[in-house]
C-alpha cells in the first residue's frame, strides 16, 4: 500500500523531467519522486517563459497542482480543464509539448492558452474566463449518458470564480448531482488584487479561526467512500490546514461537497486529497486549494501583479526586456484623457471588469478612486451597472476590451441601446491583438454594435483622435456611444492638451486625390498613407479619408468620394458586417452601385486567425499597405504582382 509520506529532501542524480514525455511516464514514477518533478517543472517553466514572455505568475502558482493532477488522474481519459488557460504552460510541458514550449505565442507556435486542436490533453479551449465548470459539466453529463467512468476536473481561479457564469454552472451541477470535480485555485489574485465579496469570503474560509485537520477533512470524505477506500483515507496523516464549517460553505449550499482549504504547494496535502476525491463515487466536489501566484520565483512573488504577464526577462534578476516605447499606448492616452475630462465634470465615472491596468482605468483610479469601479470579471454586470448609473445622470465610461465586451452583449442591447442610455464604451484591443490570438482578437465590435439603433460609433485613427473622441463621448448625453482603438502604442503624433469634441457623424479628408479613394475607419489609416504613396508611384492619384464615425455615417463624404473617384475602398480592423457593410448599404440605397464605381470593402478574413505579431497577422489578413495596393489593382482590373511593391 502506498505510503503517502512524501517529505523528500534529496533527489536522485537523474533529472526526472527529461524522462517524462506524457503523464503516463509521470505516473510510472514513485510517489516520493513527484516533488522532484514539480521542482524541475518549475525551473523549466521559468526558463521557457524567460525566452518567450507570456503569462507567467499563474503557471508558477500551479506547478504542484499540475503535477499532482496528472499523477493522480488518468489524463487525457480523465478530462482536465483549465479555466482561462493562461496557467497551462506547466500542463503543456508535462503533456508532450515540452519540445515546443519555447514557441509559445509566436507565429506557428504553441498557443498561450489551452486549445483542443493542439493536444488531446486539452479537452476544452479557453482564454475567456469562467467557462471551465460549464464545459466540465457538459463532459460529465455526456460521460453519464454514454455510461463512461472517467473523471472530469475543472480548475478555476478565484478571479474567474467572480464571474456569474461560474455560478450558473455550479447551480446546475449541484442540482443535477453530477460527478464533477472543481478545483478552486485560490491565490488571492486576479490580474490585479481581487475584488468583490467572493474574494472576501474565500479569505474568510482560508483564514478562519477554527481549522479542520486533514484527518477531519478525510473523515468528511470517508462518510461518502466505500469502506475499503475509507480505510485508506483514514491513514492520511494529520495536517494543519482545513476548515471547520458551522453551516455549509457557499459551495455546499450550491450542492457541492467542499474539501479544504488545503495547501496547493504541499504535495503531502495535495496527493492524498486528490486521490481520495478521485475515488469518491458521486456528486460534485469542490476542492479549495490555496496557492501563491508567482510561487518559486522571487521577482514574481515580490511584484504587485505577481508577473501575471511578462515579456522576455533575465532569469537571474527578473528584469524584463521592455522596449522603450516610441509613442504612448492607447490605453494610457485613454486613461489620461478621462482624468482630464473628469477634472471638469464630476459626473464622469470609470468602470472596468477586472482589467484596470490593461484599460488605463488604473490611471483614472489614481486620480478619482471614489469614481472608479472594478466589478471583477463580470462584464455583463459592468454594462448594466453602467446603465443604472446613467439613469441617475452620471456619465459612465465602461472600459472593456472588444473581445470581453462580447460577454455582455445582451446587456448592451437590452439595458443600454433600447433605453438609449448614455453609457460610454471605451473599447480597447479593437482589431487583431497578436500573441493572444483568436480568442482575444477584437474582430467583431463593428459588426455587433453597428447593427444597434441609437449608438454613436467612433474609431480613433491615432492617439490625438482618441483624445478628442473621449471629449466627444463626454458630450454625448442622450444615447450610448462606443469608441474603439487598438492594443499597443499610438503613432507618435502631437496630442491636443485638451480634448475638443468633434461634430458627430463627420469624417475628414486627410489627402486629396482624384482617381482612387481609400476610406479608413480606425488605425489602418497609417497603412492607407503608405499605400497611397505606392499608388502615386504607379501614377494613381489617391484620396485618403478618415471616416471617424461608423454611426452616424458621414453620408455626404461617402457620396462625394463615390462620385469623384473610379475606385472606392473601405478598410477597417474588423470582420464582415461592420463599417464596410454600412458604407455599401448607403451607396446602394443612393444608387451609387448601379454605375461604374468599383467599390471594395476590406475586412478581416472570415476565419479565426491564429496568434502571431500584429503586423504579421494584418499582412496575412491583407489589411496592410501591400494588401491595399493589391486590392486597388484588382479593382482596376490591372494585372498586379504584390512583389513589385516597394513598400518596406
Ligand atoms: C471574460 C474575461 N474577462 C477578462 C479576462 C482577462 N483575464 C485573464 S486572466 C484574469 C484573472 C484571472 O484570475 P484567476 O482566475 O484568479 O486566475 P489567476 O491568474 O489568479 O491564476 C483576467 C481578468 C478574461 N480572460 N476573460
Ligand atoms: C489572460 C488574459 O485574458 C489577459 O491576461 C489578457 O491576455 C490581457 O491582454 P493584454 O495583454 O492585451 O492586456
Ligand atoms: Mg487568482
Amino acid at each position: 500500500m502506498q505510503n503517502w509520506n512524501i517529505a523528500v529532501t534529496t533527489y536522485s542524480k537523474t533529472p526526472l523531467l527529461d524522462t517524462i514525455r506524457t503523464p503516463d511516464d509521470l505516473r510510472r514514477l514513485k510517489v516520493d519522486q513527484v516533488r522532484q518533478v514539480a521542482d524541475e517543472l518549475r525551473q523549466e517553466t521559468i526558463d521557457a517563459v524567460s525566452v518567450t514572455g507570456g503569462h507567467f505568475g499563474a503557471g508558477l502558482g500551479v506547478v504542484e497542482l499540475t503535477t499532482a493532477l496528472h499523477y493522480i488522474f488518468d489524463t487525457p481519459r480523465d478530462r482536465l480543464i483549465w479555466d482561462v488557460g493562461h496557467q497551462a504552460y506547466p500542463h503543456k510541458i508535462l503533456t508532450g509539448r515540452r519540445d515546443r514550449i519555447r514557441t509559445l505565442r509566436t507565429g506557428g507556435g504553441l498557443s498561450g492558452f489551452t486549445k483542443r486542436t493542439e493536444s488531446d490533453y486539452d479537452p476544452f479551449g479557453a482564454a475567456h474566463s469562467s467557462t471551465s465548470i460549464s464545459a466540465g459539466l457538459g463532459m460529465a453529463v455526456a460521460r453519464d449518458l454514454s455510461g463512461g467512468k472517467n473523471n472530469v476536473i475543472a480548475v478555476i481561479g478565484d478571479g474567474a470564480m467572480s464571474a456569474g457564469m461560474a455560478y450558473e454552472a455550479m447551480n446546475n451541477a449541484g442540482a443535477m448531482n453530477s460527478r464533477l470535480i472543481v478545483i478552486l485555485n485560490d491565490n488571492d489574485m486576479s490580474i490585479a488584487p481581487p475584488v468583490g465579496a467572493m474574494s472576501a469570503y474565500l479569505s474568510r474560509l482560508y483564514s478562519g479561526k477554527t481549522y479542520r485537520s486533514l484527518r477531519e477533512a478525510a473523515k468528511q470524505i470517508n462518510k461518502r467512500l466505500p469502506k475499503v477506500l475509507a480505510d485508506r483515507a483514514n491513514r492520511v496523516e494529520e495536517y494543519s490546514r482545513g476548515f471547520m464549517v458551522g453551516g455549509g460553505t457557499l459551495f455546499e449550499e450550491l450542492g457541492f461537497y467542499y474539501v479544504g482549504p488545503i495547501d496547493g504547494h504541499n504535495l503531502d496535502h495535495l496527493l492524498p486529497v486528490l486521490k481520495n476525491v478521485r475515488d469518491m463515487q458521486d456528486g460534485p466536489i469542490l476542492v479549495h486549494v490555496v496557492t501563491q501566484k508567482g510561487k518559486g520565483y522571487p521577482p514574481a512573488e515580490a511584484s504587485a501583479d505577481k508577473y501575471h504577464a511578462v515579456v522576455k526577462f533575465d532569469v537571474a534578476t527578473g528584469a524584463q526586456a521592455k522596449a522603450k516605447p516610441n509613442a504612448p499606448s492607447y490605453q494610457n492616452v485613454f486613461g489620461q484623457s478621462l482624468v482630464k475630462e473628469a477634472a471638469k465634470d464630476d459626473k464622469i465615472v470609470g468602470i472596468t471588469a477586472a482589467m484596470p491596468s490593461g484599460t488605463g482605468i488604473d490611471i483614472f483610479n489614481k486620480a478619482f478612486p471614489d469614481r472608479t469601479f472594478d466589478v471583477g470579471i463580470a462584464e455583463q454586470h459592468a454594462v448594466t451597472f453602467a446603465a443604472g448609473l446613467a439613469t441617475e445622470g452620471y456619465k459612465p465610461f465602461c472600459a472593456i476590451y472588444s473581445t470581453f465586451l462580447q460577454r455582455g452583449y445582451d446587456q448592451v442591447v437590452h439595458d443600454v441601446a433600447i433605453q438609449s442610455l448614455p453609457v460610454r464604451f471605451a473599447i480597447d484591443r479593437a482589431g487583431l491583438v497578436g500573441a493572444d490570438g483568436a480568442t482575444h482578437a477584437g474582430s467583431f465590435d463593428n459588426a455587433y454594435l453597428g447593427c444597434l439603433p441609437n449608438f454613436v460609433i467612433m474609431a480613433a485613427s491615432d492617439e490625438a483622435e482618441l483624445v478628442n473622441m473621449v471629449a466627444t463621448q463626454v458630450a454625448i448625453n442622450d444615447r450610448p456611444s462606443a469608441l474603439r482603438y487598438p492594443r499597443g502604442e499610438g503613432r507618435g503624433v502631437e496630442m491636443p492638451e485638451v480634448g475638443v469634441p468633434m461634430e458627430v457623424g463627420k469624417g475628414r479628408i486627410v489627402r486629396q486625390g482624384n482617381k482612387i479613394a481609400l476610406l479608413s475607419f480606425g488605425t489602418r489609416l497609417g497603412e492607407c498613407e503608405k499605400a497611397a504613396d505606392e499608388l502615386a508611384a504607379h501614377g494613381l492619384s489617391t484620396t485618403i479619408a478618415d471616416a471617424r464615425f461608423m454611426k452616424p455615417l458621414d453620408v455626404d463624404l461617402v457620396l462625394k468620394l463615390a462620385r469623384e473617384h473610379e475606385v472606392l475602398l473601405t478598410i477597417e480592423e474588423g470582420s464582415i458586417g461592420g463599417f464596410g457593410s454600412h458604407v455599401m448599404q448607403t451607396l446602394a440605397e443612393h444608387g451609387m452601385l448601379d454605375g461604374g464605381l468599383r467599390m471594395r470593402a476590406m475586412v478581416l478574413p472570415d476565419v479565426f486567425l491564429d496568434h502571431d505579431s500584429p503586423n504579421a497577422m494584418y499582412a496575412r489578413a491583407g489589411l496592410d499597405a501591400k494588401g491595399i495596393v493589391a486590392k486597388v489593382f484588382e479593382a482596376l482590373g490591372k494585372d498586379f504582382k504584390t512583389e513589385t511593391v516597394k513598400l518596406a
